[in-house]
């Protein structure tokens, strides 16, 4: 198969605010602006950014449970937009999500082997003794003993929640899982086991994973490539290692420099960034950070700046430290398929 697993397409995604009355023109929240990216099959991507910068609604997109204002999403090059029922299903199949709050999104009254068979038996029949034997084989994979097969959610720890609403995200085998904020409810010593079961079982099985988290320490751990989400549009998207040696993008920068250092060794290098994030409703003209941004010029309260690719792989959103120009003049050692994407639109991301 060619092509990346995933791709969305200028997403774009505005929540109006009421019905609106005679006419009248109805403020809208921005909540995603022209996003694009690809994620390969068994790759990481990881979207950060502050709370309120879009990363949920990126997750109800994909996963259909809002309809996009502009924009597609494909899977194995097919929009999910256009597919009818059978074609539906099969898709349902291959995407699944794991929420943050493993406890309302468990069925309270519910056991274990229910809950975690329930997906697979809303497309087929189990026997008793099938249903038991899936269970018990999603239970091991997920690092559970079987004898909790019984069990109500109401008797199982945090993480052991979490393991379970993973086992019930594997029990249809599927080709993605999208992890909205997985981890962030569990204590720190459950969250690194939780995380390395997801790295266990994306070596094992090959599933890709859009992981969602406002933890960069987390990101750092898990991300093959990272997406940096600013007022609902991807300000960076970069390789993980990257990113973290060598943010370019200033408010990838102050994420970074604002993130607890788990390593005593690494020095912060800049201050944590000002001021509050502006209103989705009516964010600031030109680049939406040019009101917190300290290397801000004339040109970023204007125009909106594109998503350039740089030599080492990422795309940056930034007039001053991704200018076109510059990588327009350097025009020879650009594949012209970058150059496409500086052209082309606003936010290109090739996976
Ligand atoms: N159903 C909705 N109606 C109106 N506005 C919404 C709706 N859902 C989300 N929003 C707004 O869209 C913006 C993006 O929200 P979203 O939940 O996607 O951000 P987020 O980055 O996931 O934040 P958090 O980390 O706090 O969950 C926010 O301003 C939010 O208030």
């Amino acid at each position: 198969m060619s092509g990346p697993l995933l791709k969305v397409e200028n997403l774009t995604k505005h929540y109006p605010l009421g019905t609106g009355f005679l006419n009248k023109t109805i403020p809208v929240v921005r909540a995603v602006e022209d996003v694009s990216f690809s994620v390969e099959a068994g790759e990481t991507l990881c979207i950060v950014g502050e709370s309120g910068c879009g990363k949920s609604t990126v997750a109800r997109l994909l996963m259909r449970l809002v309809e996009p204002t502009a924009g597609r999403v494909l899977i194995d090059g097919t929009d999910i937009a256009g597919l009818k029922k059978n074609a539906l299903r099969a898709w349902r199949r291959r995407m699944q999500m794991v929420f943050q709050d493993p406890y309302s999104s468990l069925n309270p009254r519910l056991t274990v082997e229910k809950i975690i068979t329930e997906p697979v038996e809303n497309f087929e029949r189990l026997s008793r003794k099938q249903r038991k034997a899936l269970a018990a084989e999603l239970l091991r994979k997920v690092g559970m003993s079987p004898e909790m097969m019984n069990r109500l959610p109401s008797e199982l720890s945090g993480g052991q929640r979490q393991r379970l609403g993973i086992a019930r995200a594997l029990a249809l085998q599927p080709s993605l899982i999208i992890a909205d904020e997985a981890v962030s409810a569990l204590d720190v010593s459950v969250q690194a086991q939780i995380l390395n079961l997801l790295l266990d079982l994306q070596q094992q099985m090959g599933i890709a994973f859009v992981f969602i988290s406002h933890d960069l320490g987390v990101v750092e751990h898990i991300g093959h490539r990272v997406a940096v989400m600013y007022l609902g549009r991807i300000v960076e998207l970069a390789p993980c290692e990257a990113l973290f040696a060598k943010p370019v993008h200033p408010y990838t920068e102050a994420l970074i420099a604002a993130a607890p250092i788990p390593d005593p060794t690494r020095v912060r290098l800049e201050a944590p960034v000002e001021g509050e994030v502006p209103s989705p409703i009516n964010p600031p003209s030109g680049c939406a950070f040019h009101p917190r941004c300290p290397i801000a010029v004339e040109r970023c309260r204007i125009d909106v700046p594109p998503l350039v690719p740089m030599a080492d792989g990422r795309v940056v959103a930034c007039h001053v430290r991704a200018p076109v120009t510059d990588l327009l003049e350097q025009s020879n050692v650009i594949a012209g398929d970058q150059l496409a994407l500086v052209s082309e639109s606003h936010s290109s991301i090739s996976g």
